[in-house]
């Protein structure tokens, strides 16, 4: 099997609603996302020939679903108290409100689901939202029989 990587980063702040500890407060990270796609064979001809896909196109693709992250504050829906919400709008602080709790593991869903919607054949998604720390997506292959 062929994997082909590519990388891009983005600022936000968020926080951790609910988590008792310092990540509860309002803190930032440079989240670095790691794509991984894959292919059993390599396209046979033309522009493509030898190549899995063009870097180019998953390189653009990726930094335009990181972009769109970068310099906000991340927010889990439901989580601010209203009179929040309207201190932050009338500052013109930009809030991108997310369905789920944003966590590295579900950042890595996240980006990993919204490159399958874009037709790539993917094999992981890494996320780290620390140098150290990162968490990945995969999908479960079935096991073979046997
Ligand atoms: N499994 C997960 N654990 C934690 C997550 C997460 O997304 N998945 N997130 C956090 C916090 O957002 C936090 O900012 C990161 O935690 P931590 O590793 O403690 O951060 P630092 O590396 O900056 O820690 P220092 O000890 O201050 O260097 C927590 N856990």
């Amino acid at each position: 099997m062929y994997i082909l990587k590519t990388e891009q980063s983005f600022d936000s702040a968020h926080f951790l609603y609910g988590y008792e500890g310092k990540c509860r407060n309002l803190h930032g990270h440079r989240w670095r996302v790691v794509a991984e796609i894959c292919a059993d064979t390599l396209q046979p001809q033309g522009q493509l020939k030898g190549m899995v896909t063009d870097f180019g196109d998953i390189k653009k693709d990726l930094q335009e679903l990181a972009d769109f992250y970068d310099h906000a504050l991340i927010a889990e829906e439901g989580t601010l108290k209203p009179a929040t919400k309207e201190a932050f709008k009338e500052e013109g602080f930009r809030i991108i409100w997310v369905p789920f709790r944003p966590t590295a593991e579900n950042f890595s869903r996240h980006f990993y689901e919204l490159l399958k919607e874009k037709g790539y054949q993917m094999h992981a998604v890494s996320v780290y939202e620390t140098p150290n720390n990162c968490a990945v997506y995969c999908e479960q292959k079935e096991r073979q029989n046997g």
